[in-house]
This record gives C-alpha cells, structure tokens and sequence, in this order.
C-alpha cells in the first residue's frame, strides 16, 4: 500500500518541522495527524478521528477550525510547545495535482505575538546563548517590541543567573546540544540547539541600523544564533530590530533570583501575582510602553551615579509642579502601545484599525511636548529634544485611514474618502448603483401595485425581485424572470437588474483590492520610519516612568533620596513601601538606619517574633534599591551609598526537588553571598543558622559574622537573629551595632511597638508570641517550667543586656494637630525656594491628613 499524496506532502513538510505541533491546512480546518493529532488531543480535550492515508491503518487525526486556532495555538504555546503554521502557498484553480503547501512561521513561547495570552505588561523575550572558553556571549529579543540587547558574562552559574533574571526569556537557542541541555535543565526554558553558521557574521553585518557599545565575537555569535533562528520560524525580514544594544553586565545591580524572590521586586511570593511587590507599588504608569520600562528598571537598578541623579532629578521636576504632572498624565493616557503596534507593521500583521490607533496615539505628541517645553532642563530636555512629533506619519495616516477603519484589511471600508480618486470613483459606482436599485423598488411596487414587494440580495443569486404568495396573481405577465420558488415566496431577476449588479459587485471588488493594495502601501510606507517611530517611543517609556514615580512619589509621601560619597547611610523614618501601602494610613511605624562602612557597618537585630525585624531590613533594602532605580523613597529623609550588589538571605526556600534540604539551601545560599560580595555591598542575613541545632546554628552564625567583617571590608550588613549571645560581639569586633526592636509588656502578653532602638533584645518572647497565636495553654505552661528548668541548669547561655529605656518614652507618639500647626509656624517659607516649600507644605500637609 501507498501513502495518499496529501499524506505524502504532510510527511515531507513534518519531516523538516518535527520538533513542532504541524496545523496542517484542509480547507476550514487545520489538522493534526499522527503523534501532533495524539498530543494535541490530550491537551486541548479534542476529539480524535482518523483519516485513510493509504497504509492500513488509519492516520490518527484531529483538527480545530481556522476561525478559532488563535486560542488553540494560545494554550499550547503557553504550555511550551512550538506551534508550525502550514497553509496552502498557491491557488488551488491553478495547481497541478495536489495544492502546494508550506509551513508560513512558527509560532514559540518566545516569539509569540497575540495580545490575548501576551501580557501588555511585560516584554517576551527570547534569548540566545554562546559559550566559549570561561565566558557567554548572551543576547535577548523581544519581536513584540523590536528590542534587542546583548552582553557578555564570565561562565559561572551566578553570573548567568543574574543576568538570564534581568530578562526572564521565554525560551532559549543555545549553540551546542549539550548548552542547551544545560540551560533547559538550570532554568526550565524550552532550548533549541543551533550550531553556529559560518556566514553568522554576514547575517549581523547589515542587519541592524545602529548599534550601541562594542560588538565581539562572543556577542555576534550569542546574536546571529538568536536571529538565524528567528528568521527560521518567522519568515519575515524582522525589519523592527533596528538596533542592537549592547551593555556591560555591570551597568546595572546585579541581583540573585533569591534576593529578587525574597524582597517580591516584581510579584510576590506566595501567589506570583503583582500585587504586594514593589512593582506594584510603583507602577502608575499611563502607557503600555511606560509599564514596561518600569519593570525593566525595577529588574535592573543602576549602579552609575550619574545616571541614577538624572533620572531623580526627572522626577523631582515633575515632582514639584502638580499641574504639569497632571496635564502630562492625560495627554499620556492617549498614547496607546506605538511600539508594538508598529513591530506589527513591521511583520505585516497590523490592521487598519491598529493603523488609527497608531495615528491617534501619535496625535498626542504634541500635547506632551508643549508639557516638556515648560520643564526644560536636564534630562527632561534631553527627552524634549530626542523627541519627535512625527507629525508626517500623522498626515499620512490621517489623510489616507477613514475614522471607522475595520479590523480586516481585506473587506474595504479602510481607506478615507478623498485620498484616492479611484476609491472615491468606486464608491460612487456602488452608492449609485445601491440607490438605482432603492429607486428600482419603489418604481415596480408602484407599478405592480404590490406593497410588499422588495429588492433583497444573497451571495448565490445576487440581486432579486422577491414577491409574496398571496400576490401572485397580480405580477404582469412577462415582466419578470422566475430565478428560485421558496414555500411563501417567489423570486425573480430583470435583465437592467442583473446589468446594475455587475456594476455593483464589480466595484465592490474592484474597491476592496484597491483598498487592500493602498492599506499595504500605507503600511509599507511607515514600516520606512521605524526607526524614528521607536525613538519616540523609548522617549514615551521613559518619560511616563518619570511622571509614574512622581506621583507614586507625591501620593505616598516619598522624598528625593542623596547619596553620600563616605559610604555613609542615614535612613531617617524609613518605611516598607508594600507593608505600609497593605496597611491602614499611618498605621506603619517608621524607622530610622544609621550605617557606614567602618564601625557601624553590622548591625545585630534582635527582639521578638513577629516584632519587624523581617520588615526593617527588607525595607532598608527597598529603600536602596528605590533609589537606584531614580525613585523617590518612603522615608522622610535619606542619605545612602550606592551598592553595587543586593544580596539577601531570608526565610526557608526548600529546594526539595533539586535534593536539598531547608539547611542546605541556606548554607549554599550563604556561601554564594560570601563568595560574591564586595566592599560596597549591602547584606541582609536573617536568622542564618537556624536551620540546623541550637549551638551548631550559633556557631555558624557567630563564625559567619567574623568572616563577612575581616573579609569583606567595606561591606554593609543587616543580621536579624533569635541567637541573643551574639549581641556580646559589639564592642569585641569592630563594625558591630545592637539594635533590638520593642515590645511592651501587658500583663501576662505583649503588644509590639515596632521601634527599633540601639541596644541587644534580652527576652525571646518565644512563649507570648505562641499564645497569641492560639498554641493550647497546656503547652505554653509547660513549656515555661521547661525554660524555667533550663535556665537553672544552666543550659540557656547567659542573656544580653536589658533595654533601660521605657518605651513609651521613645519618639512614638503621636503629634496631634496643635503640635502640627506649630510645625508650619516654624516653616521658615521666605528663605525656601518655591520647590523647597512647595515640598514641605505638601508634607505638613500629608501628616495632617493622617492625623484626621
Ligand atoms: N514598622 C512596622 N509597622 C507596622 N507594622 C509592622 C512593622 N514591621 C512589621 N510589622 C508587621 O509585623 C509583621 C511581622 O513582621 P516581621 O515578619 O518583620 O517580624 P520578624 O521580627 O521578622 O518575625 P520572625 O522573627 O518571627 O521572623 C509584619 O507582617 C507586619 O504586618
């Protein structure tokens, strides 16, 4: 037996596609066969048939109509599969034998374009990985957005995680089978192998208009594995990656998954969801394109100086004008995503409607820009210049795409009346023809006196005359033609009406293609201006990040942080952005942190369960962080030193699938950080040692603490811990500082204060803390005679030293209005500048709130 010749063409274009689901095109179908068919009916719950294919057995088949495949190929991309698309490539009328077919893209995780599984919010990016020798040569694309960065990396799996979590990619192409296997097992990336080609240089020469920073060899390889492979699955020419970027790895923080994990930068822990992070927080941006943006610079704080004032001094010039913030919000809320709307033109996917909205979204521009005029200095007239209004693209599209444009280029409708004679000309043909025909109706109903007489038409039999039974008797001899009988009605045609329908349906046609053919042009002509198109959009994203964090700025009571070049850090009541935001307003007790990098560069941070500790050094690390994305800060002043590095370890992260346990984990996690951190690092160790026995974990962390001060000079360190003998390190190891954070004792229970104080905690509160959290009475009263036992027998080391103050006397007391309006007495507003002014006021003016 013989395999059919449709079965015969599937085998060949499988056989090229076969690490992919093929959609094999049949007529309103695509169809699956085989193992695909097997597959995809066990994911996407489909019915599997079969269909002869000439051998005995049946081919198992299943298939989804063409109408719905978006969301089919949706829910198995989403899942991890490529999806290749294979359609017929010539018209049926003329082919010889069976139809030809081929596969027109390939659809993957990482080049996925559809808006309804692609989130608006973040970029999708691919990424392509080269090793050779001790180094990476790595690269990322975003299709969606034209985007396209490249770097270099030493070959040590941290470096590598951290810069592969700057991006998050969606799937990977690695130069070498065993790269990829290494990449898919280490991140659970879907990863294609591609051996590198020789004309890999050819491919990057020519390929981008501009590029920034220096190209080597590591990165032109990592790139054109990443584009040969792009080209590959999308058969287009990608005339969106306009530019290539190359950046040094140490341009930005580099920040282990845990620390980005642990401190919920992007979402939070227990649900992955967005809200509770930082980003959440922080993001009020007004555009597709700002939102973007903000997460890159969340993922990627920078570690420049210079760079980090020109962006804080944006958004302090946003910050101090209300007005202007507001107008620029409005005129921004207009601008839709310019980006991804014209990488669509670019892969020729756009539709008119897209086109219109690209016109009205650029139709904006000028507004944002009479804004930027008013605020020009520094880095806003940096945007103000770069900036272009495009007005000509806005001509062209405005004179050419009609206000109602539809969805589908191919059905007419597109192009606006009087850019085209010819369209106009077709038109009138049709409106013509269309009221001959109402003129028609009314002329034979008149004249065969029958009301009810009318003019329909179908696709079958085009225009018709359709008349009632019941009027039968009164149609005139001979003035009709019998065309179709229905079992009420009876349907007829007249020469002169099947002459206007030529002319209609010819116009009709004659019109859509010529529409098609003007869309395309239109389309063509600004797949031309790309370039500047995505100037301005990169202006867009970064000045709505600006005027974002201004407002997230004003809203929550934030001010302009400084940086100090002793490395010295005065936090002066700081606040946990998240927290506080969770929280009633003014619920949130702030702190104050005082660090250098000499003798207060360890602080020791005891005190209860559940007193803040976790809080405190997690906002201390926000705050730093806050800075060095150009944010504003919640305290009600900072003065900080830039950190090159965030490490944290924090809470138990089992990694019991990977075989580690809860110590381990810990244990390695620490050994990184020591490994890595460097004298301008900040470290947020909480309860190291824990994990493990009473007096191994004390050792640990006692040993730990030695090392981090001798080694890692410099250095700054928050270390929170229930070890109270580790408080007697102060004044026995230079750098160390006591802090413990209050409680008050209420009869036999505790309320917690939140403050944090100098000074080493000298109680657990263990055993209160389990009360409160409903542990049977039964065992709290045993296992205070258990304590009590221990402490006799000497078994409890000795304790730290008692907090003299009383803590009702420190700070925390509530201001009250009169004291408040004392404060705006004392406001010294003449010798103010207007910003300085406008700022206090504004903060008087926040507590003032609070306190009603
Ligand atoms: N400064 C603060 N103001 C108001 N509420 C706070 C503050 N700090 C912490 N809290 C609240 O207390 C809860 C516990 O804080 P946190 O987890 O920081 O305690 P902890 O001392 O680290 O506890 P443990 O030692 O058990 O890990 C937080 O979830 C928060 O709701």
């Amino acid at each position: 037996m013989a395999l059919t010749p449709m079965m015969q063409q599937y085998f060949e274009i499988k056989e090229k596609y076969k690490d992919t689901i093929l959609f094999y095109r049949l007529g309103d179908f695509y169809e699956m066969f085989f193992e695909d068919a097997e597959l995809a009916s066990k994911e996407l719950e489909l019915v599997l048939t079969g269909r002869d294919c000439g051998l005995e057995d049946r081919a198992p088949m299943c298939g989804i109509p063409y109408h719905s495949a978006r969301n089919y190929i949706g829910r198995l991309v989403s899942k991890g599969y490529k999806v290749a698309i294979c359609e017929q490539v010539e018209d049926p009328k003329l082919a010889k034998g069976i139809v030809r077919r081929d596969v027109i893209r390939v659809i993957t995780p990482g080049t996925f374009l559809d808006e309804t599984f692609v989130s608006e919010e973040r970029n999708n990016y691919i990424m392509g990985v080269f090793k050779d020798g001790g180094n990476y040569g790595l690269s990322f694309c975003d299709i969606s957005t034209g985007e396209f960065y490249a770097s270099t990396v030493k070959a040590e799996a941290e470096m590598l995680d951290a810069e592969i979590g700057k991006f998050s990619p969606k799937e990977a192409v690695a130069s070498s089978a065993e790269l990829a296997e290494f990449i898919f097992s280490r991140y659970s990336l879907l990863t294609n192998a591609r051996s590198i080609s020789d004309e890999s240089d050819l491919l990057l020469e020519g390929r981008f208009r501009s590029v920034s920073g220096g190209i080597n060899s590591l990165v032109a390889s990592s790139c054109s594995i990443l584009l040969g492979y792009l080209e590959e699955t999308q058969k287009t020419a990608l005339t969106n990656l306009t530019h290539l970027e190359v950046y040094s790895s140490t341009d930005s923080m580099a920040m282990d998954p845990n620390t980005k994990r642990n401190l919920e930068l992007t979402e939070n822990i227990v649900d992955k969801g967005k809200r509770g992070s930082l980003l959440w927080v922080l993001d009020d941006t007004a555009t597709a394109m700002g939102g973007r943006n903000l997460r890159r610079w969340v993922e990627q704080p920078l570690i420049s100086r210079e760079l980090i004032d020109r962006r804080l001094e944006a958004v302090e010039a946003l910050y101090g004008s209300l007005d202007m913030l507001e107008d620029l919000r409005e005129a921004l809320k207009g601008v839709y995503d310019i980006e991804r709307i014209v990488s669509k033109v670019a892969l020729k996917s756009v539709n008119p409607k897209e086109l219109l909205t690209l016109k009205n979204s650029l139709g904006r521009l000028p507004a944002v820009k009479d804004i930027l005029k008013n605020l020009d200095y520094g880095e806003l007239s940096r945007l103000n210049r770069k900036m272009d209004t495009l007005s000509d693209i806005w001509n062209l599209l405005d004179s050419s795409i009609s206000e109602d444009a539809p969805m589908t280029s191919k059905d007419g409708g597109i192009i606006k009346n009087g850019y085209s004679k010819d369209v106009d000309e077709l038109r009138d043909i049709r409106l013509n023809g269309k009221r001959w025909i109402a003129e028609l109706e009314a002329k034979e109903r008149e004249f065969t006196g029958i009301r009810s007489l009318k003019i329909g038409f179908n696709k079958v039999f085009g225009y018709y005359i359709e008349i009632s039974r019941a009027n039968f008797s009164s149609i005139p001899e001979g003035r009709y033609i019998r065309k179709q009988t229905l079992s009420n009605a009876e349907r007829y045609i007249t020469e002169e009406l099947k002459v206007m329908e030529d002319k209609i349906l010819g116009a009709e046609e004659k019109l859509s293609e010529l529409e098609y053919g003007l869309f395309t042009d239109i389309r063509d002509r600004i797949e031309g201006e790309i370039e500047r198109l995505k100037a301005t959009s990169r202006c867009i994203a970064d000045l709505d990040c600006y005027q974002c964090l201004a407002k997230v700025a004003r809203d929550n009571g934030y001010v302009k942080p400084v940086f100090s070049i002793d490395g010295k850090m005065n936090i002066v009541e700081g606040r946990h952005p998240v927290v506080e935001k969770m929280m009633d307003k003014g619920a949130f007790v702030s702190n104050d942190l005082v660090m250098d990098s000499t003798l207060e560069r360890f602080l020791i941070i005891t005190g209860p369960n559940m007193s803040g500790k976790s809080t405190f050094m997690r906002q201390s690390a926000l705050i730093v962080l806050m800075a060095q994305i150009g944010s504003f800060v919640p305290a009600k002043k900072a003065s900080l030193s830039i950190c090159d590095r965030i490490f944290t370890r924090i809470g138990a992260s089992d990694d019991l699938a990977g075989g580690k346990s809860t110590f381990m984990v810990e244990m390695s996690e620490v050994s990184e950080i020591l490994k890595n951190a460097t004298s301008r690092s900040l470290i947020i160790l909480d309860e190291v040692g824990r994990g493990t026995s009473t007096y191994d974990g004390l050792s640990i962390a006692w040993a730990v603490i030695e090392y981090i001060l001798k080694h890692i000079k410099g250095s700054k360190s928050l270390f929170a811990t229930h070890y109270h003998e580790l408080v007697a390190l102060e004044g026995e190891l230079e750098g160390i500082r006591n802090y413990s954070v209050l409680v008050r004792e209420v009869g036999t229970t505790i309320a917690f204060l939140r403050k944090i104080v100098p000074g080493g905690a000298d109680e657990s509160y263990g055993i209160e803390v389990a009360k409160l959290a409903g542990i049977p009475r039964e065992i709290l009263i045993r296992a205070k005679d258990i304590l009590k036992d221990l402490e006799k027998k000497g078994k409890k080391p000795a304790r730290a030293q008692k907090i003299k103050e009383d803590p009702l006397q420190i700070g925390f007391v509530d201001i009250g209005r009169e004291a408040l309006f004392e404060r705006i007495k004392t406001l010294d507003v003449m010798s103010m500048t207007p910003m300085e002014a406008m700022n206090a006021l504004y903060e008087l003016n926040n507590d003032a709130k609070e306190l009603n």
